[in-house]
């Protein structure tokens, strides 16, 4: 196994986290001296951009089943590297907007949860 594809194992075992991703958004933005490009609006024009491509891989499909038992490896992998340009994207704008993605998420969750109330027997939150 060569240098580079032990890297990428050690990069799939991690639990990499929101601010990880967010701190390498930032480090590859500035690498290229692309931070000038980085606006909110220009980030979430990317970033819709990205899920028309998501929606691409599933038009024309009909339903699919979950877990996608019937797609190609290739397909499975194209989908999620569509599903991942849409998550940087975000990322990247709310970093850039100063919103705490996770806190942010976290919040809304529990929002959620007092305006939808579980079923009684089903309580989780
Ligand atoms: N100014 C940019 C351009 C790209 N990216 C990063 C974020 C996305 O994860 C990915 C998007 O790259 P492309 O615009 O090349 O889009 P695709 O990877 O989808 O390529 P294609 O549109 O050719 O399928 O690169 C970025 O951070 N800032």
């Amino acid at each position: 196994m060569g240098e580079g594809e032990e890297n990428a194992e050690d990069q799939r075992a991690m639990d990499i986290g929101l601010k990880d991703l967010s701190k390498m958004l930032e480090e590859f933005a500035k690498a290229r001296d692309w931070e000038k490009y980085h606006s909110p609006r220009n980030l979430l024009l990317a970033m819709v951009g990205e899920v028309g491509e998501l929606s691409e891989i599933f038009q024309w499909r009909g339903e699919v089943e979950k877990g996608l038992p019937n797609w190609e490896e290739a397909d499975k992998e194209h989908l999620g590297e569509e599903l991942s340009d849409v998550l940087l994207y975000l990322i990247r704008l709310a970093d850039i907007c100063g919103v705490d993605l996770g806190d942010a998420a976290t919040k809304k969750i529990v929002k959620n949860a007092i305006k939808y109330p579980p079923k009684p027997n089903k309580k989780l939150l």
